[in-house]
């Protein structure tokens, strides 16, 4: 049997609490090989575009990600290659112009809004979560989140909510909970679930040595 890295993909509705659960579950393996990618890096570069035309992009739908390259940078990690990971840029709504070495580990934390739509990298997974969230507290912590964190006004949150975000989620983030080996309501809070994958987790690495 040949020896490769374990893939983990944790996906859920904007909001869900997907990051949280993700740092969760890294954090409890730091001493250990372990690392985070967030399809978010992935988002197709749009440096070529104005800030208007930037604005009304559709990053929730699954053409807004460039997951040719996600797929060919995790299939480069379980040949234990290093890779050059993007870096995106919330504020300008494009790529930015650094990018970040990741060196190959034994545990492979892939999160992201659409994670589980391609085809081609659910079948690079070993386990397969979806955080499940009430769309209530997801807007709420996501109307947080972006006014803090990614330079949005509570207008643009609202707007962009209601005549993307929501339709592009009931359409394409939410039939994705059927690929779901467990589904995680609650996110970050639920310490059972978090424990029990790092339980799993534990097992399989521990199997590899064996095996
Ligand atoms: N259980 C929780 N209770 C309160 N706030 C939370 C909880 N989980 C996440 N958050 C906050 O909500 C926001 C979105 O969480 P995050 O994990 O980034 O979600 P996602 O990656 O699914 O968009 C963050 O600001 C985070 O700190
Ligand atoms: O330029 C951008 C890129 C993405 N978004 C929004 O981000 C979320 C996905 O991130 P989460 O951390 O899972 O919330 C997605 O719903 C996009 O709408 C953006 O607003 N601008």
């Amino acid at each position: 049997m040949t020896k490769k890295p374990i893939v983990i993909g944790v996906a859920g509705g904007t909001g869900s609490g997907k990051t949280t659960v993700a740092r969760e579950i890294y954090r409890k393996f730091k001493d250990k090989s372990i690392l985070m990618i967030e399809q978010d890096a992935y988002y197709k570069d749009q440096t070529h575009k104005t800030m208007e035309e930037r604005i009304k992009t559709n990053y929730d739908h699954p053409l807004a990600f460039d997951n040719d390259l996600l797929l060919e940078q995790v299939q480069k990690l379980l040949s234990y290659e290093k890779i050059e990971k993007p870096v995106y840029d919330y504020a300008n709504h494009t790529r930015s112009k650094e990018v970040i070495t990741v060196d190959p580990k034994e545990v492979i934390i892939l999160e992201g809004i659409l994670i589980l739509e391609d085809e081609r990298l659910r079948d690079l997974m070993d386990i397969k979560l979806f955080v499940d969230t009430d769309a209530d507290v997801r807007i709420i912590r996501r109307l947080m989140r972006d006014i803090e964190e990614r330079g949005r006004t509570l207008d643009s949150v609202i707007d962009q909510y209601t005549s993307v975000v929501r339709p592009m989620h009931l359409q394409f983030v939410e039939p994705t909970k059927r690929y779901a080996d467990v589904i995680v309501p609650e996110g970050g809070q639920n310490r059972v679930a978090i424990d029990l994958m790092v339980t799993k987790i534990r097992t399989i690495l521990e199997e590899k040595v064996i095996l």
